[in-house]
């Protein structure tokens, strides 16, 4: 056992019926670490993060869970919180009173965080004696992050936790989740945002009909010999074609906008010559990120084995 693993995952099968939801998973998730699930829909994300908050148990598999190996029977492992499928809360109580029935059905010997410390973290201080009926989608996923919070958790679990969340809301979850992460906390989090997640997590896992068709470092996925296509902008356009044109391993793309097709050497001596003959670079950029290709390469190369 690796006592800085948050989560083991071995072999983990899962069904409903005819249907394979996981089928032979694998999972390291590191302690400190913010792990990202992307997959397509139905690829068994949800089914994972069920797995990992108590909410179902695998048909087969071992899942070793902050160090200690999960059961057969349904409970939620200690030290474990989150939630998926939004969270669950009372309409007719304010944010405030929502949290303090969750501390106290908690009991009072649980590890409990302060509500106003917790509501403070996420944001909703100014709201808290509202009741949730009236929340937004990103208002509630805020509370919900926050009843998560209550909780002190060791390996947080979260079901798209961006969705309903405008780019200030978006910033601070982020914000909260990194500095959770900083302090230890494991993160695990499913998103169908590649920007999300680039920003986000180090590591990830693809999930493609059940089963890992990638999981590690976010870098390896960004290897340095696989081409994308950058948008170039510079101070003078058309010299910035011809230069493109000349290099070797360059494709021009578009050349109204500039997009090139190019691996990362190809890009980094296309840049040497901009700087050499005096054209500033301004903006370069993936038009697609690195984690969205090879999302979309894995999970195509696995429909197409089927
Ligand atoms: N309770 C259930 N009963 C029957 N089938 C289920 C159940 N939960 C999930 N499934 C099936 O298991 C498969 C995986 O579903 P899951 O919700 O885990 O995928 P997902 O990756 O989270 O998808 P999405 O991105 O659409 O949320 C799907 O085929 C789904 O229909």
């Amino acid at each position: 056992m690796d006592a800085s693993l948050a989560v083991r995952a071995r072999g983990i099968t899962k069904c409903f019926g005819d249907v394979v939801a996981l089928d032979g998973v694998d999972l390291d998730v590191t302690e400190g670490r913010i792990h990202g699930l992307v997959g397509p829909n139905g690829a068994g994300k949800t089914t994972l993060l069920g797995l990992l908050l108590g909410l179902a148990v695998a048909d087969r598999g071992s899942l070793e869970i902050l160090g200690t190996p999960v059961g057969r029977v349904l409970s939620a492992p200690d030290g474990v919180a989150g939630f998926v499928d939004g969270p669950g809360l009372y309409p007719s109580l304010t944010a405030r009173q929502n949290l303090a029935a969750l501390a106290s059905l908690r009991g009072p010997d649980a590890r409990t965080a302060g509500i106003d410390e917790v509501l403070d973290q996420v944001g909703l201080t100014a709201v808290a004696d509202d009741r949730t009926r009236g929340f937004s989608l990103g208002m509630r996923q805020r509370l919900g992050l926050a009843a998560a919070l209550l909780t002190r958790p060791r390996l947080l679990v979260l079901d798209e936790p961006s969705n309903g969340l405008d780019p200030a809301g978006k910033r601070h979850v982020h914000g909260v989740l990194s500095r959770l992460a900083a302090d230890g906390t494991a993160v695990v989090l499913s998103s169908h945002r590649m920007d999300d997640l680039e920003a986000l997590c180090s590591e990830v896992t693809i999930l493609a009909t059940g089963r890992v068709v990638f999981s590690g470092p976010l870098g390896k996925l960004a290897a340095e010999n696989r081409e994308l296509d950058y948008r170039l902008l510079t101070s003078d356009p058309p010299a910035a074609r011809e230069l493109a044109a000349a290099v070797r391993g360059i494709e021009i793309v578009d050349a109204g906008v500039l997009v090139v097709r190019a691996s990362v050497p190809a890009l980094d001596e296309l840049v040497a010559r901009l700087v050499g003959a005096g054209v500033a670079v301004r903006e370069l950029a993936p038009v697609v990120s690195p984690l969205e290709t090879a999302f979309l390469a894995l999970t195509e190369q696995q429909e197409d084995g089927r």
